[in-house]
């Protein structure tokens, strides 16, 4: 341990201090909004990266000398300056490239992990305008990155969150158990809605071997992401679910598994009998909550899994 102030905690005999667990710190939420000038022509790519490391950092806990301490402001700083140096070619290339900074210019750290959430936003196409520098922030999905490195081994998980698509219909959910408390009816025709969340990741784990082209492969896992939502013909939403993350590691050998978060954004029936109508079908109550959800992750044969569960804490 380096010399640095002495706290009441450290002057105890070792058996009896806390024990330092788990731990991590850096910059949060970092919002940089990057643009390529290409003549009168501009690409924006807005992204918000969090940075978080770890090493050798028991002192800056237990003894209160900083050290060891790569300031959280300098990983803020970096992500900008990394913005402006090396230009943003995508989520997972832009983490990549702070992770092997902040593992290989400190010897203290031995772990980055970053964070990023991509907005994406379209070109404005108004008649008569200059659509060149004019853009509209795209109502859909976000794309999300997660990049990890231990000076040895890259770990590359990329994602969509807040894709919400719908099937009205091709979907049914009969043969269900019932207990004393169910009452939801059988039905051989119903909406089914979902907003998917998911993560997959990827085989590249070594700087030896080509990375896979990121952008592409995202849009491709995207589209069988759709396609297999729109192609199932759905028993439930859990079959839905294995039909989607297989199509995407039967096509994409690039990646290893694929984690799917799916709440059922139920739609009920309205009964319109009432006011003397016939509901073919056609009027639904979206109901907001509560929601089921399904979640499961879908691996290539032999793949080990390393997506954590519960995706709320990527
Ligand atoms: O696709 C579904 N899976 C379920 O497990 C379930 N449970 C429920 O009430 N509705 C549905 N729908």
């Amino acid at each position: 341990m380096t010399e640095g102030p002495t706290t009441e905690a450290s002057s105890r005999p070792a058996a009896t201090r806390p024990v330092l667990g788990q731990n991590q710190y850096g910059k949060a939420e970092c919002h940089v909004v990057r643009v390529t000038r290409d003549g009168a022509t501009h690409h924006i790519k807005d992204l918000v990266v969090s940075v978080a490391l770890s090493g050798d950092m028991e002192d800056v806990h237990l003894s209160g000398s900083n050290a060891n301490v790569l300031t959280t402001d300098a990983t803020k700083n970096t992500v900008f300056a990394f913005a402006k140096e090396r230009g943003i070619a995508s989520a997972e290339e832009f983490g990549i490239h702070l992770a092997r900074h902040f593992v290989t210019s400190q010897r203290a750290i031995h772990r980055a992990r970053i964070r990023i959430e991509e907005h994406a936003w379209d070109r404005i196409d108004a008649p008569g305008g200059d659509a060149r520098h004019s853009f509209v922030r795209a109502g859909r999905e976000t794309r999300t990155a997660q990049i990890t490195y231990d000076g040895t081994a890259w770990e590359v998980i990329s994602g969509l969150k807040d894709l919400v698509v719908l099937n009205s219909t091709g979907s049914e959910f009969r043969g269900f158990v019932k207990d004393h408390y169910t009452t939801l009816e059988e039905t051989d025709d119903r909406v089914l809605a979902t907003e998917v969340n998911s993560r997959w990741r990827y085989g590249w784990t070594d700087d030896a071997r080509p990375a896979p082209d990121w952008d592409g492969s995202w849009a491709a896992v995207r589209g069988h992401l759709l396609h297999a939502f729109a192609d199932t013909y759905s028993y439930s939403l859990q079959q839905t679910l294995h039909a989607m993350g297989g199509r995407v590691v039967e096509h994409r050998p690039e990646i290893e598994e694929i984690r799917l978060s799916l709440p059922n954004k139920h739609h009920f029936l309205v009964d319109l009998a009432p006011f003397g109508l016939k509901n073919d079908h056609e009027v639904y109550y979206a109901a907001d909550r509560p929601y089921g959800l399904i979640e499961a992750t879908v691996l290539r044969p032999g793949a080990e899994p390393g997506i954590p569960v519960d995706l709320t804490c990527l």
